[in-house]
């Protein structure tokens, strides 16, 4: 019914208003029932702190090529992916589309060479890999990664009432979340662009929560319950977030995990800097039944999810063509 995005103001929240908390559940429990996505304002993450972080994305991909190809996208999901580099397999509207039209960068938590994790190199718990010529790249993206992971943990209260249990309910979870920073370099496409050549194709984030920064260009569409496209653009002040499969799996289908593309034909250049966060790698989600019972799905980690998800999205076909399929939110 709803064709527009809510907004959330978590500002009574953090001024600790009456009520704030249950508010705030009842517009996510709303959201999620019938978009898939909102805006928050009073986010507390600094408008200065994403404009640099912007600026480190445009820095990044200014780079020669082969500075970026030396960081080549590894098992981890962590490192470059060229320009037309993955094509999405799982395409959430069952069309056969061309490879992505975007450039990107993703990084992790960043772990020590010494981390258990790395030293046995436990798939998704890679080191990051850091461009060698771009002073302060690496702080800037660690100061932005801290401040997305900050607003994700202080959204979980509102996940957790808006699902009807205590506020507390997601914090053992999510004792050290998994995350991806991703930086999307989207050039502008030509006007005669093939019709199923996308910024980023239909599909569906894998993610828990996805925190999304855009620039001022537009290019983001969400499909609705009803099926129509309909714009998700970029307001000053607000942070556009969505859910994935984990979410929607996680709530026993209960929320949605809303389709969503890029399209830019806007002529100019567009940057996004989406934050996938998920639980701990070892936490194991059962599904939150409404009623209690034990649901339609088995419990799962995020390893378990991601490492099925590629299996069931691999086409050998694609990988003679030596064809990436993209990983959405990995
Ligand atoms: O570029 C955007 O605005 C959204 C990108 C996106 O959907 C993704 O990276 O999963
Ligand atoms: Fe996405």
């Amino acid at each position: 019914m709803s064709q527009s995005i809510p907004v959330l103001d978590l500002g009574p929240l953090q001024d600790g208003a009456p009520g704030a908390l249950d508010r705030l559940g009842e517009e996510l429990r709303r959201a999620f029932t019938e978009v898939g996505f909102y805006f928050v304002r009073n986010h507390g993450i600094p408008q200065s702190l994403l404009d640099d972080t912007f600026a480190a994305a445009e820095r990044f991909h200014a780079q020669p090529l082969e500075a970026k190809l030396a960081l080549r996208i590894n098992e981890h999901n962590i490192g470059y992916m060229p320009m037309r580099g993955a094509t999405t397999r799982v395409n959430a509207v069952g069309e056969v589309a061309r490879p992505n039209a975007n450039e990107a960068v993703f990084f992790k938590r960043n772990l020590p060479a010494d981390h258990p994790d790395v030293v046995a190199n436990v798939r998704f718990r890679g080191r990051n890999q850091w461009p060698a010529g771009l002073p302060g790249f690496r702080e800037q993206v660690l100061a932005a990664c801290d401040a997305f992971e900050g607003l994700g943990l202080r959204l979980l209260p509102i996940y957790a009432r808006a699902l009807g249990l205590p506020a507390d309910h997601f914090a053992p979870f999510f004792a050290e979340p998994m995350y991806t920073l991703r930086m999307s370099h989207y050039p502008q496409q030509e006007p005669a662009a093939p019709e199923n050549e996308y910024g980023i194709a239909p599909h569906v984030d894998t993610s828990f929560m996805t925190i999304l920064a855009q620039n001022r260009i537009p290019g983001l569409s969400l499909r609705t319950q009803d099926g129509d496209w309909i714009d998700a653009p970029a307001p000053e002040g607000a942070l556009l977030i969505n859910g994935g499969m984990m979410l929607r799996r996680w709530t026993d289908n209960r929320f949605l995990a809303t389709p969503h593309r890029v399209i830019n034909r806007s002529g100019e250049e567009r940057y996004a800097i989406p934050f996938f966060m998920d639980a701990s790698y070892r936490a194991v989600m059962a599904p939150i039944t409404a009623d209690g019972s034990p649901g339609r799905m088995q419990p799962i980690t995020y390893p378990d999810f991601m490492t099925g998800y590629q299996r069931a999205n691999f086409h050998h076909a694609a990988e003679a063509a030596g064809e990436k399929v993209e990983l959405q939110g990995a």
